[in-house]
């Protein structure tokens, strides 16, 4: 199934589509939101696009990380990834965050502090060890509040901008922290990333009813867009007390959790990872949890959702 990648998913029936001819003037268009948006955006497919296939070219593997709702641990199961990922020492992993209104993977990868650098070769991703770049679009904002009022094209120009301009070098893996839900920022990043291929898409959840609602959202934009899903992970998924290290249940499970919806929806189920404190407190000290807690039951899952990532692209090579 195709769509035309263009199209906002809010957009109307009818909806030409904000690059083409009439966009913003069509019947369609009249009462839409996006209308003055679209009227006055350029026209026609961007000219920047292939310098933006010239750099992606560089990258072996590029992963999607999404989400239905805010919160469910997206970031924190992206920086345990490209961590994770890291550990094999000959493999280069890159880890980028493009939420722009709440950037939150330099803090998680204790790297809030640093400034981006420019070279003539573009901006510098951040190296948090010797094969491990990070790079936040929070880096190149102006100010951390005026991104919060940014509507489609401006988003679109700095995702862009964003892609177009850092040098990863060669990569083995691109891991893409994203925003929540379907926003302009995923239309950017699959109008962007189409033409070099996204590998696929892991989708977090929470065992929350209303998390796993939305996410049947994000796996229906998956499909619109025909970005293939590697698979599901529940997160948060019962809490283990650190002394006793009992597992108790803090969300109520009606429809089975994340396992049932995927199998329902026909996915790859990819792990549990309990509600853990030493993982919240892993990130907010920019650590590794799978370092620092290697005897950890999370860590063990955390590891063997990686392994069936890694299995999953090298089957797809
Ligand atoms: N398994 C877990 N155990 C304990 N705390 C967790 C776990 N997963 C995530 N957290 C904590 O939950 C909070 C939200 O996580 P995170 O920022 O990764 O969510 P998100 O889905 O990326 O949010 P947003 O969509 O707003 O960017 C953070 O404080 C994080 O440390």
């Amino acid at each position: 199934m195709q769509i035309q990648e263009t199209v906002p998913l809010d957009a109307p029936e009818h909806c030409p589509g904000p690059s083409s001819e009439n966009a913003g003037t069509a019947s369609a268009c009249e009462g839409c939101p996006n209308q003055q948006i679209c009227a006055s955006a350029p026209r026609g497919e961007d000219p920047d696009l292939p310098l933006v296939v010239e750099r992606l070219k560089e990258i072996k593997h590029k992963i999607l990380v999404l989400s239905g709702k805010g919160g469910v641990g997206k970031s924190t199961f992206s920086s345990q990834l490209a961590w994770g990922l890291s550990l094999e020492e000959d493999k280069q992993i890159g880890l980028m965050d493009v939420d722009i209104c709440g950037p939150s993977i330099p803090r998680i990868m204790g790297v809030e502090k640093e400034e981006a650098h420019q070279s003539s070769k573009g901006w510098s991703p951040i190296y948090v060890c010797p094969n491990l770049a990070v790079m936040s679009i929070g880096f190149l904002l102006p100010s951390e509040d005026s991104s919060v009022i940014w509507r489609g094209p401006k988003k679109n120009g700095l995702i862009k901008q964003f892609i177009k301009d850092v040098n990863w070098e060669n990569l083995d893996y691109l891991i893409v922290d994203t925003p929540p839900g379907t926003s302009d920022e995923h239309l950017s990043l699959v109008q962007f990333f189409k033409n070099s291929g996204i590998d696929g898409a892991v989708v977090v959840t929470t065992p929350q009813e209303v998390a796993l609602q939305d996410v049947r959202k994000e796996i229906d934009f998956c499909r619109k867009a025909s970005i293939p899903i590697l698979g599901l992970v529940e997160n948060m998924s019962g809490f283990v007390c650190p002394s006793c290290k009992g597992k108790s249940n803090i969300f109520t499970i009606t429809t089975g959790g994340g396992e049932a919806l995927a199998k329902e929806m026909g996915l790859p189920f990819l792990g549990k990872i309990p509600l853990d404190p030493l993982i919240a407190r892993s990130c907010d000290f920019g650590k590794s949890f799978i370092d620092e807690c290697p005897e950890s039951p999370a860590s063990e899952i955390i590891i063997d959702i990686i392994n069936k990532i890694d299995e999953s692209l090298q089957k797809r090579q």
